[in-house]
């Protein structure tokens, strides 16, 4: 649905360009979680395909109508109106009308769980409100693209979940999302694909499942050393590991192994910090990622 084709930008006065070279597709249906660390370029590709900015470089080629549903990191609504009339002078800027006006009012309304709150004026919600009635305004846009910019910052955790199940109907309902979050654990739960970048290039865009993989692995950690005995067990188990500056991450072991680490462990005088078997979290790997690990 989505073509980006070598885009570039660089701010008036930069040194740098914010980004360079970006080619990326995007299909119906598909979640994209942006992520990188501050100003690697998170917010500048979602102003140039928002149309806030213009690319300098290469091409943003739409395949179909362009219609698009923003939540920007900036709260961006009417302070001084009340949520309703927000909603209301939304939905008109949108043109939306009759059924389809009062179908997609209420279900921003209750996906955004902001019923009880239609009255009330929007400076006088709380900050995790706030958020949610800026989330409300970008959902009631019909598109077939939405991108969201840190939209859940402040948000509580039964509500972010709430947010979050509203992005997971957007995607099965066919829509495209670009969801980008410094909270990895959300990302994780509603993208498909991950884009990560890195001073302003594509640094990683991977399948999530790819990248997460499916072989649950052992994570060790210990609050300051590994035991000494620790890495003549590994070696007498057949295990290779890769070690970090206070533990070992084991990526294959069969059960007989992770017996005979469990064993050891508890003949030891000192605890483990984290013993973790699974997946490794999105979280794990950003981490690893960023340290030039992987
Ligand atoms: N208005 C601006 N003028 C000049 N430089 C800017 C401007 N906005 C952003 N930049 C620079 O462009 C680069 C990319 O910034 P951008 O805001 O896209 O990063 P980001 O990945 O969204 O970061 P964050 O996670 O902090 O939101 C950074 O080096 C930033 O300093």
């Amino acid at each position: 649905m989505l073509e980006l084709d070598n885009l570039s930008y660089r701010y008036p006065q930069a040194t740098q360009p914010a980004l360079q070279g970006i080619d990326l597709q995007l299909q119906a249906g598909q979640c994209l979680g942006l992520l990188g660390s501050n100003g690697a370029g998170k917010t500048t590709l979602l102003s140039l395909l928002s149309g806030v900015l213009q690319p300098q470089g290469g091409a943003i080629v739409w395949q179909g109508e362009r219609r698009l549903g923003l939540v920007p990191q900036q709260l961006a609504f009417y302070a001084g109106l009340k949520v309703r009339e927000n909603l209301e002078l939304f939905a008109d800027l949108y043109q939306l009308r009759g059924a389809e006006r009062h179908q997609r009012l209420d279900r921003c309304i209750a996906s955004t769980a902001l019923a009880d709150k239609l009255e009330r004026r929007a400076e006088r919600l709380s900050g995790g409100e706030q958020r949610r009635l800026n989330f409300a305004i970008g959902l009631l846009q019909p598109a077939e693209l939405y991108l969201f910019d840190e939209a859940t910052v402040g948000v509580d955790a039964s509500s972010r979940q709430m947010l979050l199940e509203a992005v997971g109907l957007l995607t099965r309902e066919g829509k495209a999302v670009i969801y980008t979050s410094h909270y990895l654990d959300e990302v994780e739960k509603v993208a498909d694909r991950i884009l990560l970048l890195h001073e302003g290039r594509v640094q990683l865009d991977i399948d999530k499942h790819q990248l997460l993989g499916d072989q649950p692995g052992l994570f060790l950690e210990w609050p300051e050393q590994p035991p000494d005995a620790l890495p003549a067990l590994l070696a007498e188990l057949g295990l290779s590991a890769e070690h970090t500056s206070n533990g070992v991450r084991i990526a294959t072991l069969n059960v007989d192994q992770l017996l005979a680490i469990t064993r050891f462990i508890a003949a030891q005088p000192q605890t483990p910090s984290l013993l973790r078997f699974g997946r490794p979290s999105l979280e794990q790997l950003y981490l690893r990622l960023n340290g030039g690990q992987l």
